[in-house]
């Protein structure tokens, strides 16, 4: 294919600590968590919490947790983003950077690495690498390009991807990548999303009175739904359970990696692997599609310590079924929305 003039894409996603070093995990969950969209408490609040309390506290263990996952090449969610840029490119023939929300490389970095390939660049494609819209994952990934953009005063046009959590060829894509998980014999399907305070989704709600509050919210029409993470994320379950055929009361959501006390979206995840076995579900199938790419809180989280919960309360099989990583629908639907931008 002819390469376009003038046209670079940058696949953003979260970023992971340099190493699994302490200082470098702290540097890490420091940046992270100081993120307004994250802990969305004022200021000097946030900065006593974090700096004081949760991050001393978190980042040796994080640090461990890092090291149990962690690849000779880098970090899984680095490497299978980076494997993801070579192999979108390879497939649009235009340049191709990666850029994190956290740490490296940022938005500023991937533009001009881009401007050094296209000299006359023209347009930035901005594939955000998160399916769904919330405030702590997709709005503060796009924000921070858009900081970067305006910062340096870029010549080039931002052009970004909106959620495709209910696109056809995004779900064709992760039905894809799990359907020959289903070919085993399994009781259940459990989604298992990042989580989100629920105070999150009703900063979201535009109408201030649909989220949470609605009866069953998620089923009802509103303009609240364009940024509702709770109804993007049952969208993608109902639409990729139907597309495999898979029958009402074998499959489930819930929401894993709660940090903190507030209340967030329930079922919670881990509770959910306690209470399974008692409800006769013995096989069980887990995907995560808040990520793109395989990550801590998909090989540690899921695959080791929710194992563990799920066996010691009774299970029989466990199996977490891998991201979509660079699957070749994945690849090409990818490919296809930056195709269809240029
Ligand atoms: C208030 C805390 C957090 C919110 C809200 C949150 C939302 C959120 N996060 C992701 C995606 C990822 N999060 C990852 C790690 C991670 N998340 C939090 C906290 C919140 N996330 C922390 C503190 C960490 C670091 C690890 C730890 O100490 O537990 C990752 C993995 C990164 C990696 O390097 O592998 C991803 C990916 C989404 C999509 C989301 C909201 C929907
Ligand atoms: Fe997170
Ligand atoms: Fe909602």
């Amino acid at each position: 294919m002819e390469a376009k003039e003038g046209i670079g894409v940058v696949l953003m996603n979260l970023g992971s600590p340099d190493s699994t070093s302490v200082p470098d995990v702290k540097k890490y969950l420091n940046e992270f968590l100081m993120d307004g969209r994250v802990i969305d408490y004022p200021y000097l609040f946030r900065k006593v919490l974090v700096e004081w309390m949760i991050v001393p506290k978190r980042a040796p263990n994080s640090a461990e947790a890092y090291k149990s996952i962690w690849w000779p090449e880098g970090s899984p969610l680095m490497v299978l983003t980076e494997q993801l840029q070579r192999a979108v490119q390879d497939k649009i023939n235009i340049p191709v950077e990666i850029a994190m929300r956290y740490g490296s490389p940022s938005p500023e970095m991937a533009f001009d690495n881009l401007l050094e390939k296209v000299p006359n660049l023209k347009e930035v494609i901005l594939l955000p690498l998160y399916p769904h819209y919330a405030m702590s994952s997709y709005e503060t990934a796009v924000e921070y390009a858009k900081y970067w953009h305006k910062k340096k005063k870029y010549d080039f046009k931002l052009n970004i991807i909106q959620p495709y959590y209910r696109d056809p060829a995004y779900i064709k894509a992760l039905a894809a990548s799990m359907r020959p998980y289903l070919e085993s014999d399994y009781d259940y399907l459990l989604f298992s999303y990042h989580g989100v305070p629920v105070r999150h989704i009703k900063k979201g709600d535009v109408t201030h009175h649909h989220c949470m509050e609605v009866s069953d919210c998620c089923h009802v029409e509103s303009v609240a739904h364009t940024q509702c993470y709770k109804h993007q994320v049952t969208v993608t379950s109902e639409l990729v359970a139907k597309e495999l055929g898979i029958p009402t009361g074998k499959w489930g959501m819930s929401f894993q990696s709660r940090l903190g006390k507030d209340e967030w979206v329930k079922p919670y995840t881990a509770e959910q692997f306690e209470r399974l076995p008692q409800q006769g579900v013995k096989k069980l199938l887990v995907a995560c599609p808040a990520f793109v790419s395989d990550c801590l809180e998909t090989l540690e989280e899921i695959a080791v310590e929710g194992k563990h919960t799920f066996m010691e309360n009774g299970g029989e099989s466990f199996t977490m079924i891998p991201c979509m990583n660079v699957q070749e629908d994945w690849v090409n639907t990818a490919a296809q929305y930056c195709r269809e931008r240029m």
